[in-house]
C-alpha cells in the first residue's frame, strides 16, 4: 500500500489490537503491543491515535506509561486527549445509578456483565446470549428514561451520553497540528468503527476492517489482532 502523504495510524482497541475475550476486564496488553506502539510513535513522529469505546480511565489503566504522548479518543469519541489537552463531558452519577439498577434487574448469577465507565454503561451478554433481547429491552428503557444513546457492539449494548461518534473523533484528531496533512489508516472491527473509516477516507486515507462484520465498508480486511500487528509492522518497515 502506498499513500501519497505521511502516514498516521488510527487504531481501534478491542477486537483490533487485542482479541475479544469473555469479559471486559480479562484483557491484557502484551509486551509486544507496548513495544509496537512505542515504535509507531517514533517512526511516525507521534501520528498515532487509539480510538476506543473504553473510557480514558480504563485505557490508562490497561496501557500505563505506553500511552504517554499517544493521542487517545475514548468513550466512543466523547473524551479526547491530545498534546496534553483533555476534552470531556461533565461527569454524572447517572451511570453508577443505572449500574445498580441493572444489577437488581438481572443479578450477577444470570451472566449479564455490567461495565461501569466514565460516560457510559456496558451491558454485556456474551456469557448469557439468550438474554440478548431482555438486555436490549432494558437498555431501551434506560435510554428513553434518561435521554441516552444506545451503541450496539460485540455482544453488548452500551448506554452512552448522546453525541459519541468515532467519525467525529477522527475529524478532531486530523485537525490537530501533528496529524495535519497526513494520510490516516484507520483499523477497526465493529459497527462503531464505520463512521471512523468513512472519516479517514475523507482525509485521503484508508479503512481496514478486522474480521468480516464491517468488511463491506473497508478497503482491506485483516483476519484478527495477530494479523493487525504484523500489518502495522509492515507499514512501519
Ligand atoms: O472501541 P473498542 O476499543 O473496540 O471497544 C469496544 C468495546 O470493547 C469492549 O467490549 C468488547 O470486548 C470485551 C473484551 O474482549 C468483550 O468481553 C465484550 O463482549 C466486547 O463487547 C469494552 O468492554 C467496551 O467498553 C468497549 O466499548
Amino acid at each position: 500500500m502506498t499513500l501519497p502523504k505521511p502516514l498516521a495510524l488510527l487504531l481501534d482497541f478491542d477486537g483490533t489490537l487485542v482479541p475479544i475475550v469473555a469479559t471486559p476486564d480479562a484483557i491484557v496488553v502484551s509486551d509486544d503491543l507496548h513495544a509496537l506502539i512505542a515504535e509507531a510513535m517514533e517512526r511516525l513522529e507521534g501520528r498515532v491515535a487509539i480510538i476506543s469505546g473504553r473510557s480514558l480511565e480504563q485505557l490508562d489503566a490497561l496501557w500505563g506509561e505506553s500511552l504517554r504522548g499517544v493521542t487517545v479518543a475514548a468513550s466512543h469519541g466523547l473524551e479526547l486527549r491530545s498534546d496534553g489537552l483533555l476534552s470531556a463531558p461533565e461527569h454524572s452519577a447517572l451511570f453508577a445509578r443505572l449500574a445498580r439498577e441493572t444489577e437488581k434487574r438481572f443479578g450477577a448469577q444470570r451472566g449479564v456483565v455490567i461495565e461501569l465507565k466514565s460516560f457510559g454503561l456496558g451491558l454485556h451478554y456474551r456469557l448469557a446470549p439468550t438474554l440478548r433481547e431482555a438486555v436490549h429491552d432494558w437498555a431501551r428503557e434506560c435510554a428513553e428514561d434518561h435521554r441516552l444513546a444506545i451503541q450496539p457492539g460485540d455482544m453488548v449494548f452500551e448506554l452512552l451520553l448522546p453525541g459519541a461518534n468515532k467519525g467525529e473523533a477522527v475529524r478532531q484528531i486530523m485537525d490537530r497540528r501533528r496529524f495535519a496533512g497526513s494520510s490516516p489508516v484507520y483499523i477497526g472491527d465493529d459497527l462503531t468503527d464505520i463512521p471512523a473509516i468513512i472519516a479517514a477516507r475523507k482525509f485521503g486515507g484508508r479503512g481496514i476492517a478486522v474480521g468480516q462484520k464491517i468488511a463491506a465498508h473497508a478497503d482491506d480486511v485483516l483476519s484478527g489482532p495477530a494479523e493487525v500487528i504484523s500489518h502495522i509492522r509492515k507499514l512501519l518497515a
